[in-house]
């Protein structure tokens, strides 16, 4: 197996290497975990972001330009490396992840496909409670945020397992936002500091920013400094539309588009390019050079489409 400073939850095998055997079989790969471990020194060295957000897109083409049978697959791939993501900015000392696993638009996609997304969801959580080495490793307190009560009830059960099991954590946060949309969640602290009003707790007038803020899904997280799509679209979809108001917004693939020849003959130059450019820091390049690191290995959270 390839050194690595970051071995997946299962530490007997690769996943990555498993999963995508068509991008990862040339040395090159062992060269990245190399490359990867090098530069993770190197970040570990700037200013790390306090609060990422992720907007996990991308896997059916992913899945449909590997030829996969079932576009699912791409989903499952995606899984597997927002484990490694989330590793890697838990190690490097990120204290809030905050990632769109679901939208409630997603439960308008073939029923077929939503129904796996929903079983992905509650096996993960179960996961997450009872053998998760990210969950130890990190002392990681899972939130989900969302409106829940639009799961299936064996997943909001799940969901309601993994916060109970991890609440009293104190390391770092994983926000799972599922099912979710800002506009959702805006109308719901709405609604929650109108109840206040209702209840004779609040005023009218003492109605602020802060209050709506308070009743948010995301309350008790840091401000998010980055806001992070894969797969090159860039639009923000319904994502975390409050709290981005001061964040930076990466497309990685903009910011990996010195990889768009080939996806699997990424060549050691580029890398070495990219070390060169890591002496000269500053935050936001850090930020950057971040996404480009933890895309590297394993292209599924850059799905690799012209
Ligand atoms: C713990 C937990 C809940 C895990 C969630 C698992 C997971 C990988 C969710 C992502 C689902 C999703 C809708 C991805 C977007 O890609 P897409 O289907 O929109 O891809 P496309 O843009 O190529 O169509």
């Amino acid at each position: 197996m390839p050194p690595s400073d970051f071995t997946d939850t299962n530490q007997n095998e690769t996943p990555s290497l498993k999963a995508a055997p068509n991008f990862l079989t040339s040395p090159v790969n062992y060269m990245s975990h190399h490359v990867q471990s090098l530069l993770l020194k190197i970040l570990k060295q700037g200013p790390i972001p306090q609060h990422l957000g992720f907007i996990m897109d991308g896997n059916r083409r992913f899945a449909r330009k590997m030829n996969y049978k079932q576009v699912v697959e791409g989903h499952f791939m995606g899984y597997d490396k927002l484990q490694e993501v989330l590793n890697i900015c838990l190690h490097l000392g990120v204290k809030v992840v905050t990632i769109y696993a679901f939208s409630i638009e997603n439960f308008k996609r073939p029923k077929e496909e939503v129904d796996t997304l929903m079983e992905l969801a509650k096996t993960k959580f179960i996961e997450l409670c009872e053998k998760s080495d990210l969950v130890n490793k990190y002392d990681l307190c899972v939130r989900i945020l969302g409106n829940i009560a639009l799961l299936p009830i064996d997943v909001q059960e799940a969901a309601k397992k993994v916060v109970d099991t991890t609440k009293h954590n104190t390391g770092s946060i994983l926000n799972i936002c599922v099912p979710y949309t800002s506009r959702d969640e805006i109308t719901s602290s709405i609604k929650s500091v109108i109840k206040s009003v209702e209840n004779g707790h609040m005023q009218i007038r003492d109605i602020n920013e802060e209050i709506i803020e308070k009743c948010l899904y995301t309350y008790g997280s840091p401000p998010l400094n980055i806001l992070i799509r894969t797969s090159g679209e860039i639009r923000l979809s319904d994502f975390l539309l409050w709290q981005i108001r001061a964040s930076h917004y990466i497309n990685t693939k903009q910011e990996l588009s010195f990889y768009d020849k080939e996806c699997d003959l990424r060549d050691i130059d580029n890398v070495n390019e990219s070390i060169v450019n890591a002496n000269q820091l500053d935050n936001n390049s850090t930020i950057k050079f971040l996404i480009c690191l933890i895309s590297f290995p394993n292209p599924t959270m850059y799905s690799p489409m012209k």
